[in-house]
């Protein structure tokens, strides 16, 4: 039996969780404390290792297609383990020297390496046998894969995307089991390093959470590189003698590979987190509830990221991480008076696949279910000085904009450097610019990309 440890602010989870801690809490007694990898799933296993990844593919894809520039080039070789070595040569060291600095560079913070749960109010109960109690304590504990249980059950080897990146060698087939970010990201990594790749998904359309015409145009280019099987899901999946594995789809179709990566989506880990033992209430969805003070149902008790938000992206677990941390600093249960609100307003996001994509604010369907009277506009690459440079047949730059005020109300980038090209028009949208004053009210550098948002802007306001 140990006795109980009293700290001022208890942390679960190093990801966004870790960045709390800046100089105001410098002298201030904190337990951070992590079951996995020090640094969480951004750094480690998600959105920076995948973009390393994503990168090698675009070179790799960039030297298949040079001959429509007129340079004639051959891919001769993709050296898998030395792609490995140079993402996670970077990036493993990141996480270890992390971790050394907040167990000893950090006077005042105690790192505790364990998987925590509630036992009572603010009080947690670490699997080392540890008792901690805090006067606030931060729920930064993330998500994890779902993995659906007849994969799961089936004794068939399979991947996420916590360890796909380190496959001892690239597979010649990979079946990916989902259709959303995980899926694209990866079908584009692996089939750019030679990888023949089938993708499973439930829904009748591949990025289905995206306007319709991104999501359209998207699936009809992936279905021209990879094996799609689109509006079925899996049966049964069993191992292949000799090596491999095959999937059985509901409508009775047999999909083979040599790995199978299973991609539908992540839960939040509140419910490993026994939280009724300290009052903090879940959604439908076992998302913990917060308010626009990221504060949760328990007095001194907030939460951020993946473990609350329905959005389950790094720059929205960073955001609320900056106003769970000023709001940390106030007597947050005493008067909401001072207290940061958190702003979801215009939430971009980006999926790094082939082509990219990015998106800010509403699909031309919500807007319409919306009762909104908008006028859209479509400009295609191909049609922007850049775009004949790159010779692109594929990209798009779609606008949703009121009639009248002109008020951006979404806007849907495909292409090269989508996320890139995107990033004036959520500027406009945050900061309240109509697409006239956009468009019309600044200088576009000529001949560059981003002529394809002047132009798209142009095109909805004649519409
Ligand atoms: C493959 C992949 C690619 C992605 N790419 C992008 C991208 O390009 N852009 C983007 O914006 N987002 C991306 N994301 C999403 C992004 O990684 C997450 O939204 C973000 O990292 C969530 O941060 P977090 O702090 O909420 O959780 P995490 O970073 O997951 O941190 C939670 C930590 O809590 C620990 N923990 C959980 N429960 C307990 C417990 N009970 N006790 C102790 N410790 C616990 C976990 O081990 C973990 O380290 C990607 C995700 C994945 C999986
Ligand atoms: N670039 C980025 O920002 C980025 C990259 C990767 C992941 N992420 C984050 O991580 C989250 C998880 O990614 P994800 O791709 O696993 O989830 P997702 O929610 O993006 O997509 C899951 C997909 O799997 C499908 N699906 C669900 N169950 C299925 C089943 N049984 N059989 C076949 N298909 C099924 C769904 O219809 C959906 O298309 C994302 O929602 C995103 O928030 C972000």
């Amino acid at each position: 039996m140990t006795d109980d440890q009293h700290f001022e602010l208890a942390i679960i989870g190093t990801g966004s969780g870790n960045t709390i801690l800046t100089k105001q809490f410098a002298g201030k007694k904190v337990a951070l404390i992590e079951e996995g990898t020090f640094g969480g799933t951004c750094i480690n296993v998600g959105c920076i290792p995948t973009k390393m990844f994503v990168y090698a593919a675009e070179v790799a894809q960039t030297i298949r297609h040079s001959a429509r520039y007129g340079i004639d080039s051959s891919l001769d070789k993709v050296r898998w383990t030395d792609i490995i070595d140079r993402v996670f040569g970077r990036i493993d060291p990141i996480s270890v020297n992390g971790a050394q600095f907040r167990s000893t560079g950090t006077p005042g913070t105690t790192l505790f390496t364990a998987h925590a749960r509630f036992v009572g109010p603010r009080k947690l109960a670490l699997a080392t046998g540890e008792i901690i109690t805090a006067d606030q304590v931060v729920i930064a504990a993330g998500s994890r894969a779902i993995v659906p249980p007849e994969i799961a059950d089936s004794g068939v080897p399979f991947h996420t995307s916590d360890d796909i990146m380190r496959l001892p060698e690239l597979p010649e087939r990979l079946v990916i089991i989902g259709g959303g970010y995980i899926a694209a990201e990866f079908a584009h990594v692996f089939s750019a390093f030679g990888v023949s790749v089938s993708i499973i998904a439930r829904g009748e359309k591949l990025l289905r959470h995206l306007d319709h015409d991104i999501a359209d145009r998207f699936t009809a280019l992936a279905q021209e590189k990879w094996d799609v099987h689109l509006g079925n899901t899996v049966r049964t999946v069993h191992k292949v003698e000799g090596g491999g594995i095959s999937v059985e789809l509901t409508d009775g179709t047999r999909v083979d590979g040599d790995a199978l990566l299973v991609a539908v989506g992540r839960v939040p880990n509140g419910d490993r987190l026994d939280l009724q033992a300290t009052g903090v209430d879940v959604d439908d969805a076992g998302r913990v509830v917060v308010d626009e003070y990221q504060r949760t149902t328990a007095k001194g008790i907030f939460a951020l990221g993946d473990v609350c938000s329905p959005k389950q992206l790094k720059h929205v677990a960073n955001h609320e991480a900056r106003v769970v941390r000023d709001n940390l600093l106030r007597d947050a249960w005493a008067s909401t008076d001072g207290l940061v609100r958190a702003d979801h307003r215009f939430i971009p996001s980006a999926v790094f696949t082939d082509p990219q994509i990015a998106d800010v604010g509403m699909t031309e369907e919500q807007a319409r279910d919306a009762g909104l009277d908008i006028a859209t506009y479509v400009q295609d690459y191909s049609d922007v000085a850049y775009g004949w440079a790159m010779e692109d047949h594929e990209g798009v730059c779609k606008v949703i904009i009121e009639r009248g005020t002109g008020k951006i109300l979404g806007a849907h980038v495909m292409g090269a450097q989508a996320p890139t090209v995107i990033q004036p028009l959520i500027q406009a949208m945050q900061f309240g610019l109509d697409a006239r004053s956009m468009a019309r009210g600044q200088y576009w550098i000529h001949p560059a990309l981003p002529e394809v948002v002047e132009n798209a802007l142009l095109g909805a306001l004649k519409h």
